[in-house]
Parts: structure tokens; sequence; C-alpha cells
């Protein structure tokens, strides 16, 4: 039923990109299945009329042939280019659907999960199922209609006639055994398929490719996209040749059941129990019922596979439904008055069997400015995004001003937090666009230029040939940045939020030199107070600069997903712990 919803919603959309298109779409099939019946009696009538004359009835045999062809193939013609464009503008729409699931949803944790990316594949690879979904359910009701007329047809001749339908259930059922066996074989290889594409992308993508080609690691890469490959092929092959020799073997099945209901009519007509009008009948019909036949079984089977993504598709909208949560109402406060409390949070990553973050209980003040330290790995950055609300804990709880954060809008929450993570976006297009693009409402070029400068990023942008129209990326051609240009630019399009209550530096010094490194510091550690002072906002800088985290209020030192330690800098030192032999090990290497 819900399948039904959705090739009746695929049909609304068609009609809706393209109502004419759509219309004369619907009356190509209709003519189709229709001229094969009209011209089988009209076949029939004519060649009993004219007896016995041989001539007659090859002239007739011909031109019912030659119209029975030029309507269907016709009718084919305008389905196959109309619907080229009707269901391109479809898919366009689909694949829209997709993008915006993927990006509108704040919460990570789905994509961390590989069967979510295999299915994310899946529809993307075959999304043109889902557009033909509801073209298949309307061929297939027409097309067995059509056959269950050609069936009373040819039963007036002879009841045992029907026997050909009977004969056609041996190859829809060999033919539905044939999809599934290529399509297990789709879901096999789809694993090896999605790493194999990656690998190659990577080795395109010029961000990466330099490394690679100096790490002369090329051999390695290729043999392991071979194995990869190799690999699908092979699932796919053999998925292809089980499904071929299933599918093959129901059609020669009917073509045995064809041939005898002819040598049948034959008998009947030399005892004079059928015309000679009903051989023709037979004949024209029986050839076109075949083709019928398996135009049920293909249109079925096309139902089959659209289901199938369907199904998949509407997996992918409940997930994405369900984690925009409409029980999550709550907005977040207007400014911070208490701060962010942590109660036990624990997550750990699918697949993972140490938590990243554990048991961790801390209370982040408002207005005030965290410095977040620890070695690669020790979870700084999931404590991060579990603040972001990109994750949600497994257990223990996120409170912002006593409020859980798990009954916060998700997105309402995202639009409050600010500032530059570490996996950011290097946003292709106009300088202005790439500024511009986590404002909350438009911005004038002023305003992008005054947050370009308050991360430092101006000297930047004068250097480019059009200034803020700069066309950014290698897609476009013109011009593109350094790692740390990139990152500046990121830094400043966090910064056009004017009222984070969470305003986030992540990691921002590995890009950048010293010099640039103080003076993002600097205007930083200036916003943050300016925002705390206005909202009570919360600033949290990760990283491993210790000189530059000094004269943070609290400073957090994490090891293994647990917090070690929390004090100022001077309480730290005192402690004499974990913070003050990294804080000697790196004054000494900087002296
Ligand atoms: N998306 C992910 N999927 C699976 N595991 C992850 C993912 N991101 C991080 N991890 C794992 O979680 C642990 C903590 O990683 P995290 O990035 O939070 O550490 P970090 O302290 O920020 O490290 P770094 O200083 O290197 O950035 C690591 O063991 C890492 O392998």
């Amino acid at each position: 039923m819900k399948l039904l919803r959705f090739a009746a919603d695929m049909m609304a959309r068609c009609w809706r990109a393209s109502p004419g298109r759509t219309l004369i779409i619907l009356i190509a099939i209709i003519v189709q299945f229709s001229s094969s019946i009209v011209l089988a009696v009209l076949q029939r009538t004519i060649v009993d009329k004219a007896g016995s004359h041989l001539l007659t009835v090859v002239a007739v045999a011909g031109v019912g042939l030659a119209l029975a062809m030029t309507a269907d193939h016709a009718a084919n013609r305008i389905q196959t280019n109309l619907r080229a464009t009707v269901d391109t503008r479809v898919a366009y729409a689909l694949a829209h659907d997709l993008a915006i699931w993927a990006t509108t949803d704040p919460q990570l944790d789905l994509y961390d999960r590989p069967d979510v990316l295999d299915r994310m594949h899946r529809v993307r690879a075959q999304h043109r199922s889902l557009v033909g979904l509801g073209w298949s359910v309307i061929l297939t009701a027409a097309v067995s209609v059509n056959l269950v007329a050609s069936l009373v047809l040819l039963a007036q001749i002879s009841p045992w006639l029907i026997g050909v339908a009977i004969l056609a259930v041996p190859p829809l059922i060999l033919s539905q055994r044939s999809r599934r066996h290529l399509q297990s074989a789709i879901e096999r290889s789809a694993p090896a398929e999605r790493q194999e594409a990656r690998l190659h992308a990577l080795t395109s993508n010029p961000e990466q490719a330099a490394e690679l080609r100096i790490s002369r690691n090329e051999a390695t890469i290729d043999d392991r996209c071979r194995t990869l490959w190799q690999d699908a092929q092979g699932m796919l092959r053999q998925g292809h040749l089980r499904a071929g020799v299933t599918s093959y073997a129901g059609s020669l099945i009917f073509t045995v059941g064809y041939l005898c209901s002819i040598t049948l009519t034959l008998v009947l007509v030399i005892d004079g129990e059928a015309t000679l009008g009903d051989l023709a009948l037979v004949l024209g019909l029986g050839e076109t019922l075949r083709w019928r036949v398996f135009g049920v079984v293909a249109s079925l089977s096309a139902v089959t596979d659209g289901a199938r993504v369907a199904r998949e598709y509407l997996l992918l909208r409940q997930q994405y439904e369900h984690a925009l949560r409409p029980e999550r109402a709550a907005d977040p406060p207007d400014r911070l008055a208490a701060g962010i409390g942590l109660r036990g949070v624990t997550y750990r990553y699918p697949d993972h069997q140490r938590p990243a973050v554990d048991s961790v209980t801390a209370d982040l003040p408002a207005g005030s400015v965290i410095a977040l330290l620890g070695e690669n790995g020790a979870g700084k950055t999931t404590l991060v995004k579990l603040l972001l609300g990109q994750y949600t804990p497994q257990s223990g709880q996120i409170t912002i001003d006593g409020m859980d954060l798990q009954s916060m809008d998700p997105r309402a929450w995202a639009t409050r937090c600010s500032g530059l993570v570490q996996d950011f976006a290097k946003l292709q297009g106009p300088v202005r666009e790439s500024v511009a693009a986590a404002a909350l409402r438009p911005l004038n070029r002023t305003e992008i230029r005054t947050a370009i400068d308050d991360a430092h990023a101006g000297p930047i942008i004068d250097g480019l040939p059009d200034g803020l129209d700069t066309r950014l990326g290698l897609a476009y051609g013109t011009a593109n940045l350094s790692h740390g240009q990139w990152q500046r630019l990121a830094l400043a399009r966090g910064l056009t939020r004017t009222t984070p209550l969470l305003l986030v530096l992540d990691e921002p010094t590995s890009a950048l030199d010293p010099e640039v490194e103080h003076q993002l510091f600097d205007s930083f550690f200036r916003r943050a107070r300016q925002v705390a002072t206005t909202h009570g906002a919360i600033a949290l800088v990760v990283s491993h600069r210790l000189s530059t985290t000094q004269d943070a209020d609290l400073i957090i030192v994490m090891d293994h997903g647990h917090i070690v330690e929390v004090g100022d800098h001077t309480a730290l030192i005192d402690a004499d712990g974990r913070y003050a032999e990294l804080f000697r090990l790196q004054s000494n290497a900087y002296r």
C-alpha cells in the first residue's frame, strides 16, 4: 500500500514536472496496448471474408502487420523521447531530496554507519528506477489488460489455448528469481564498489593528489583498487550469469508453449473446427502475446526493482525524519545564564569497542573561554561534536542552562553554534557567497568584509582578481586558495553569526603560520569576549599549542575519552600534573 502511494507520488511528480508530456505518454501507452488487439480482430475478420484467396490473405496480413508495427513503434518512440525529459526532471528533484536529507540534518551519527552509506550509494546509483516506478505500475496494468483481452479472444477458438497463459507463469517466477540473483549480487558488490570509487576519487582529488604522488604509493592504491574492482565485478558477473540462465529457461518454456498453441490451431483448422481467420488471429496475436507476456514480466520486474529502491529511499526518509525528531521542539535560550553541563556523557562510534568520550562530567560556565587539550585521539573533537548536537550520547546528558539538549530542536541549536570545525567545508563559488553561506540573514558587502577582516582574511581577498566576486575553487577554474587560506575563509563564515551561544575553534593552527595564528586567536578571543557579554556565550578552543590557550578561563585536559584535569593555567601548573608536564615540554621546545 505504501509502495502504491509512493508510485502515485512519483506520477504526481511527473505531472508537476511536465503535465503536457505526461498526458501524451499516457495516451501513447493506451494506443500501444490497444493496437495489437484491434488489429488481430480486424485481421481475422478480413481473412475469413477473403475465403481461401491466398494473395488477399498475405496482403491483409502484411498491411495489418505494417499498421501494428507503425502504431507500436510510434507509441514506443513517443514514450522514450518524452519520458527522457520528464524522468530527468523528476530524477533531479529526487537527487535534490537526498542532498537536502544529507545536509539539513545536523546529526552526523547516521553518516558514520556503513549500512546507511551503502544505502545512499544504492539509492543514488539507482534513483532512475524510483522515477520509473509510477510508469511501471501503469505499464503493468496496461499490459495485463491487453493480456486478458488476448486470452479471451484465444479462448473463443479453444479453451486449451488459455494454456499459453499458464505457461507464462514459469517465466514470471523465473524472471523474479533472476532479478533476485542480480540484486543480491549488486548488494554484495556495493561496499567494494563504494570503496573502489572513493579510492579512485582520492587519486584524482587535487587536494590529496600531491601527497599521493610524493609518497609514490600509486602501485599500492592501484592494486587495492584493482582487487576491489575485481571482487565487485566477480560478484556481479556471477549474478548476471545466474540471472541470465534463470530468465532464459523461462523464455524457453513459453516459446515451447507458443509452438504448441499454433500446432493445436492448425489441427483444429484441418478438422474444420476453426477457420483460417482463427489461425491468422493465433499467429498475429500469439506473436504479440509472447511479447505482452514478457511485457508483464518485465514491467512487474521493473515494479519490483523500483519498489526495492523505493523501500530504501523511504527508509532514508524515515531515518532523516527520525533524526529531526519532531518531539524535539524546544528552542535554545536567547542567552546563556548558567552554562552547559555534561553529566556522565559517553559516546562510542559504531563498531568501536572503546568509547571516544567516556563518562565525561563537567560544567562549562556561561561567558567563559574554555581550552580543550589532549593528545591525538583523546576525544576532543568528538566532545565538540556532542556539544554541537552532531552526535547523540549513548548515555549521560548534556544540558543547556539546565535544559536537556535532547529535548531541543537540533536545527535550532545548530543555528546558535558557530566558529570553525576541523572538517570545515571549502565552499566553491564567489567569495561573498562562500562567506555569507552560514549567516542567518542576507548580508551586505560591508558585513561580509567585516567578517573577513575579523578572521584576518582581508589580505587574501585583496590579492584575488575580482575581490569579493572572485569565484573560488578548481570547479570554476579561476582562483584556488591554500588550505590555510580556505580555513580563514571558513572562520570568516563562522564569524558572520552574531548571536552564538557556543563558539568553537577546533584545531585551527595546523595550517597557519605563527603570526596569522596569533592574530586569529586574538580576534577569536575578542569575539568570544564580546558574545560572552551580550549572550553569555561559551567559547571552546581545541588546540595543541598551549601558549595560545593559557589565558583561557578554564582548561580541560582529556585522555582516552576521559577528563583527567580541569582548572585554569595557574592551578594546573601548581598541580604539576599532565598539563604542567606538557606545558614545560612545549616551552622548552619553542624557547
Ligand atoms: N567518524 C569517526 N568514526 C569512527 N571513529 C572515529 C571517528 N572520529 C573519531 N573516531 C575515533 O574516536 C577517537 C577520538 O577521536 P577524536 O577525533 O575525538 O580525537 P581528538 O582528541 O580530537 O584527536 P586529534 O587531536 O587527533 O584531532 C579516536 O580513536 C578516533 O579513531
